[in-house]
């Protein structure tokens, strides 16, 4: 018989003060010469911490009794705050989530980076801190997550949920009521398709045991007014499809996209599963300064698209260009931002892994008659290759916007031998840029540092760096 592994009990911490923000969210406090990690905490709150973890140099724990709180905080508007996983710094103003959010990226590159760095441009807020996303997706669950105080009441509640996952839990989703992150009619159309869901006898879905009909639902708000709902179902039940399907058709006009999917496998990613559009038509468009992207119900496209706007303006602004540029945009993802750019240069070559994505890339050229964009699929490290540019040429301004995890060592080997004259480094992980920034270091200086917020309530933040090649000494 397996042995159950011991859960290992450690000390309360009590009364303690917590001292600052720091990486992911998370604050800090000390005690005893350990640092301690808690999350769900602000600065100047004194708390009894409960260690959940330890290691040689740091602990880990969360707080169990509030002594007194701090005055950066604010009430959360909503009522899921705590429990769901997202907006996480709800309970702090949104001037202190900037302060914080600037904090995080000039701590990472001064302490990882170790660069010399300009004064930073202070951060860049969404005018828009609530109903700015615009795409969510929802999980179905046969089992919701209750909460203490709904366990605590005795009362009994309906298990079955249509929201968000609770943070680690792959098998937990919190019903939601109302959710403050995508504008209306986001909330209804998901409630609507909760209650008539909740009204039949097929199953929400069961992450454990991998069964169930309803999955998901995903809704997709363009700055267009275009409205994408998909579903997805495990089986094909065409009259139950129908019924939700016309439903929503009827109750919500501005739906300009239907579309559903069956997906029959034991994982929720449809990327390689058909796509079924039930009404309307099979794509909805985003604008940015007269362009439209179109995107499909695969298709990866920057979640805040006002804040999008505002990246890519001050990525092309960093830029620099005259009209004359060759330019690479590295990881371009749908080629948003080598489309974006494309008027105000020579020649822009776009490069990404996902091939669907560069599909897009293409089909957004030709709808908006943008003829000077050249894009490749592949892993960034083989697809930027002495090869590559000597068939396009050594680029004067090279754009790269790369996942959290920043660029590769070889794809920062090749930029030092390449020497553009300007890189436009755009991140969402401070930490990972500011070590990609030591590496280049050598043959670049950083001119301008802007953190841009595309997030709020969250501590996720995007920063975009300016580098200059520095004159060749021999
Ligand atoms: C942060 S997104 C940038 C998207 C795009 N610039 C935009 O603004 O929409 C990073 C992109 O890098 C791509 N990517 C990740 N690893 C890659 C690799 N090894 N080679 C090429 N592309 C990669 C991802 O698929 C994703 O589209």
């Amino acid at each position: 018989m397996r042995k159950q592994k011991k859960k290992q009990k450690f000390e309360l911490i009590e009364q303690i003060r917590i001292e600052e923000m720091v990486a992911e969210g998370k604050c800090l406090a000390r005690h005893n010469n350990m640092v301690i990690f808690v999350g769900g905490v602000a600065p100047g709150d004194v708390v009894d911490i409960q260690v959940t973890k330890k290691k040689k140099s740091f602990m880990e724990g969360r707080a169990v009794q509030f002594h007194s709180y701090s005055d950066l905080r604010v009430e959360p508007f909503c009522e899921h705050f705590g429990v769901c996983g997202g907006c996480k710094w709800q309970h702090l103003s949104y001037d202190t989530q900037l302060h914080y959010k600037q904090k995080q990226v000039q701590d990472n590159l001064e302490r990882i980076g170790k660069v010399t760095l300009p004064p930073f441009d202070p951060i860049l807020g969404n005018d828009r801190d609530r109903y700015y996303r615009n795409k969510l997706e929802f999980t179905f669950s046969w089992n919701g997550w209750l909460t203490n105080e709904q366990i605590n009441s005795g009362q009994e509640f309906e298990r079955r949920a249509l929201g968000f996952h609770i943070p680690g839990r792959f098998d937990k989703i919190l019903d939601i009521k109302r959710c403050y992150l995508q504008p209306d009619p986001s909330n209804a159309i998901r409630l609507a398709v909760r209650d008539y869901a909740l009204a039949l006898d097929l199953p929400f879905y069961d992450a454990v045991k991998q069964e169930g009909f309803w999955r998901n639902l995903v809704i997709r708000t363009a700055n267009t007014g275009d409205l994408m709902v998909l579903l997805l179902v495990k089986w094909d039940e065409p009259e139950v499809i129908s019924g939700v399907l016309d439903m929503l058709h009827e109750r919500f006009p501005e739906i300009t996209s239907l579309q559903y999917v069956v997906n029959p496998k034991l994982n929720d990613t449809y990327h390689d599963q058909e796509v079924i559009c039930y009404k309307g038509s099979p794509y909805i468009h985003e604008d940015m300064e007269g362009i439209r992207f179109r995107v499909g119900p695969k298709s990866f496209y920057q979640t805040n698209s006002e804040q999008a706007y505002e990246l890519y303006r001050l990525t092309r602004e960093f830029a620099g260009l005259t009209g004359s540029e060759l330019v690479y945009d590295l990881y371009t993802g749908a080629g948003t931002i080598a489309n974006f750019v494309a008027k105000q240069c020579r020649q822009v070559i776009g490069i990404e892994y996902v091939p669907s994505a560069i599909e897009d890339a293409r089909i957004n050229s030709e709808i908006n008659s943008i003829t000077n964009t050249t894009f490749y699929a592949g892993d960034m490290k083989d697809i930027l290759s002495d090869e590559l540019i000597a068939r396009h040429g050594r680029p004067d301004v090279v754009i790269t916007d790369p996942p959290r995890a920043g660029m590769h060592p070889d794809v920062v080997e090749k930029l030092l031998q390449v020497h553009a004259d300007r890189i436009v480094y755009v991140s969402c992980n401070p930490a990972t840029q500011a070590r990609d920034l030591e590496l280049l270091s050598d043959k670049y200086d950083v001119l301008r540092v802007q953190p841009v917020d595309m997030f709020p309530q969250t501590h996720h933040v995007e920063n975009i760096v300016l580098l200059k090649a520095k004159p060749f000494t021999s």
